[in-house]
């Protein structure tokens, strides 16, 4: 393989976008593709259709480079690259915990029909275990090339760091079954790996495995300090420094100990459940039995929430005006797949509130899965004449807020901090009723 393979990236949603600007970045011809026309189109256009920080300047920069451009036609990506990179979407089934896997399946079908020349398909969607080897049949079986490969390479970027983690990931993983599969994914991480990444060269299985390991070991940190939240809330104890405190043992470390409203979002919900789907299939279901408790107890602290609010609301929500302040699963995101907040947010208009939602970025993806609330464009149209105040998703627009001046917009001062970022004694100082998750 020469020093610089031609790159396609198949899915273009936040991983394959993303990852195709930053390839770019790094030095690459890329092509990314995707079934959504409208996404392509907007591509084309130099607009990023989603939020990233730090993404649109990076497409806007080599949009005329001549080194990147965007299809629909899988023939022209087949024809065009030496590594492809599949990063379709592996959302949860509907009503069942199992990872969906038609997408994965039809990319791969697609791609390997157009194969004629040599090729290195590179896995990237976080997948079941198990889902890499049946692919690499798919190829031998549907490639008119018989000597396509499949490499399995997880990605492990968050949202809102994307472009840092893409372009300086902590560890690359490779899983591959061939002296010629590394090399060529070798090429097509050189500049990253140059830089002095790690890299871990393993089978497929266990390349499809760290990713799901990381993300329940993720999922499990954030839930043991919200399951600390509800022993605090029956001791009086306050969470935020016990987690400060046993964050200082380094075995445990500070961070991902931040309790309040739990996880959400596109990847650690749907990534626990499929593997907890996956295990029971592969009948180690004890195994990962605990990440039952792990999703419970994520969406206890949602109807927690809820509740915090009903008592500063005496008893009711019917006929109250909630002003609640973030949609996106997390800040620094338009992203509200699986959003607490917006869950939390729809449940209390179900129970009568007059929801007014505000999120500094996240409200036309909000509307689109919840067009009964009511949305506005600032802070201050949320909170004016608000009953009660909650804080869902921690921008640092909430995190600033003065309790003097919001105060002077509210019809009472009730607030409900769902992600402990606020000081309470300065909110109580200023008059304000502060509850929060697991502190006194
Ligand atoms: N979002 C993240 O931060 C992140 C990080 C690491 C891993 N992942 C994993 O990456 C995968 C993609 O996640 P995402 O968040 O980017 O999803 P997404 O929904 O934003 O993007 C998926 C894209 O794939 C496209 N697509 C679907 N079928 C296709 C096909 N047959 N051919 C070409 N394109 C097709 C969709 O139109 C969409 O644009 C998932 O497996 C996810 O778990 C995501
Ligand atoms: O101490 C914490 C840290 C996070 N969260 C919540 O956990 C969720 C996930 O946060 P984060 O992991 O930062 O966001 P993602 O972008 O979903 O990234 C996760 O999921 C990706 C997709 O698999 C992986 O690539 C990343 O490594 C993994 O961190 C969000 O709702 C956060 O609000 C907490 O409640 N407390």
């Amino acid at each position: 393989m020469s020093e610089r393979p031609r790159l396609s990236v198949i899915g273009t949603g936040y991983l394959g976008a993303t990852h195709a600007v930053c390839m770019v970045e790094l030095g690459y011809e890329v092509i990314g593709l995707d079934v959504d026309h409208a996404k392509i189109d907007a591509l084309r256009a130099g607009q990023i259709p989603f939020f990233e920080p730090g993404l649109p300047e990076l497409l806007a920069k080599h949009m005329d480079s001549g080194k990147l451009r965007f299809t629909t036609d899988y023939a022209e990506v087949a024809e065009f690259a030496d590594v492809h990179f599949v990063c379709v979407g592996t959302p949860q089934k509907q009503g069942q915990y199992a990872a969906d896997l038609t997408y994965v399946e039809a990319a791969f079908t697609s791609l390997a029909q157009h194969l004629t020349r040599r090729a290195l398909v590179v896995g990237k969607s976080t997948v079941p275990a198990g889902t890499a080897a049946r692919m690499a049949q798919l190829l031998a079986d549907v490639s008119p090339n018989k000597d396509v490969e499949l490499a399995w390479n997880p990605e492990f970027l968050r949202e809102g760091f994307a472009v840092e983690d893409t372009l300086r990931p902590d560890r690359l993983v490779f899983g591959v079954h061939s002296e010629w599969a590394e090399q060529t994914i070798r090429s097509a991480f050189a500049p990253v790996i140059e830089n002095g990444c790690p890299v871990i060269v393993t089978d497929y299985a266990t390349a499809e495995l760290v990713k799901v390991a990381a993300n329940s070991f993720l999922a499990t940190k954030i839930s043991f300090i919200n399951a600390m939240a509800e022993v605090c809330e029956a001791t009086g104890a306050d969470v935020t420094q016990l987690a400060d405190a046993i964050g200082h043992d380094a075995r445990i470390g500070r961070r991902f100990l931040n309790a309040g409203l739990g996880f959400g979002g596109g990847c650690l919900p749907k990534d626990i459940r499929a593997f907890i789907a996956r295990a029971g299939e592969l009948g180690v279901d004890q195994a990962v039995s605990f990440l039952r408790d792990v999703d419970e107890i994520n969406l206890r602290r949602r109807a927690r929430t809820v509740e915090l609010g009903l008592d500063l609301n005496d008893g009711s929500y019917r006929g109250t005006k909630v002003a609640v302040l973030g949609a996106a699963f997390k800040p620094n995101s338009d992203d509200v797949r699986d959003s607490p907040a917006l869950d939390v947010a729809a449940s209390i208009a179900r129970r009568g509130a007059e929801v007014y939602l505000y999120d500094p970025e996240a409200n036309a993806n909000a509307a689109k899965r919840h067009p009964e609330l009511t949305y506005v464009n600032t802070l201050d149209e949320a909170v004016s004449g608000a009953d009660l105040v909650m804080l869902l998703t921690e921008w640092n627009e909430f995190r600033q807020m003065d309790p003097e001046f919001i105060g002077s917009k509210v019809n009472k001062r009730n607030i409900v901090d769902g992600r402990n970022v606020l000081d309470p004694v300065q909110w109580r100082g200023a008059g304000w009723v502060y509850r929060s998750l697991g502190r006194p």
